[in-house]
């Protein structure tokens, strides 16, 4: 079974998939994809700079994701633009990853992609989970461990859909406003009914 995990920035994907890592389930991970294909000397990365300019390397030719995520996340056209040349490199990615590890033997595979639902990614899973807060829990949890003002926080989850359009979209959704324990306790339930475990 491909299982699609998703939910918005700062929701708990991340931590749902290290529930599901402790499980033993294989995880592709978007955002880890999406650093793999800007690596220095890519070809992605030679694009977004003909596009974005020379500004955007560090010192060291790596793509500066700060600078970057301070552009996109406050113009539609850039990050429409820079979804333009790199989703389709991490889509290549994921889809690589996922065969391999279904090569290799495995019966469940996870997929870990943030925008699943924008980038109308529902038809590359069998099941989507989705993870989700209060839209004040997701503030607070992203000023705290991103470090953002208000303001930059409100960007970036403005750049995503609602919580609650994509919970309409769910197969199952885990509500994780509580604690770690009760977030695990509904993911156990949900692989349970889906005899994962
Ligand atoms: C803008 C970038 C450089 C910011 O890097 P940074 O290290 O600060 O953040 P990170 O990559 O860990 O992403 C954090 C979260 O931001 C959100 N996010 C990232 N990119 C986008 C985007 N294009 N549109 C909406 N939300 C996004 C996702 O929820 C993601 O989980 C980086 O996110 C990026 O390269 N984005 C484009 C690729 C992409 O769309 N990634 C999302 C998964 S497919
Ligand atoms: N149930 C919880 N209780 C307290 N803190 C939590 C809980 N779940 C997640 N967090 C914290 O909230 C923050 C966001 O969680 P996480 O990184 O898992 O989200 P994410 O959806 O993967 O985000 P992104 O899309 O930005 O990568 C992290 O700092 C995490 O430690």
């Amino acid at each position: 079974m491909i299982i699609g995990l998703t939910g918005s920035i700062a929701s708990g994907k991340s931590t749902v998939a290290n529930m599901l890592k402790e499980h033993g389930l294989p995880i592709v991970d978007a955002d880890l994809v999406a650093r793999l294909v800007v690596e220095p000397g890519t070809p992605t990365l030679k694009k977004i700079v003909a596009v974005f300019g020379e500004d955007i390397l560090t010192e060291d030719g790596a793509m500066n994701r700060q600078k970057v995520g301070s552009i996109i996340f406050h113009d539609e056209e850039k990050r429409k633009a820079l979804n333009a040349i790199i989703h389709p490199a991490i889509r290549q990615e994921m889809l690589r990853q996922r065969d391999e590890y279904l090569e290799n033997g495995e019966k469940t595979v996870v997929m870990d992609i943030p925008l699943l639902f924008e980038s109308k990614l529902q038809h590359f899973v069998e099941k989507i989970l989705v993870v989700t807060v209060t839209e004040q829990t997701q503030l607070k949890r992203l000023m705290e461990r991103n470090q953002l003002s208000e303001e930059e926080a409100k960007a970036r989850i403005s750049s995503q859909l609602p919580l609650k359009v994509k919970e309409q979209g769910a197969d199952a959704v885990i509500y994780n406003n509580g604690t770690i324990e009760e977030t695990k306790e509904q993911l156990e339930k949900i692989l349970k009914k889906w005899n994962v475990i």
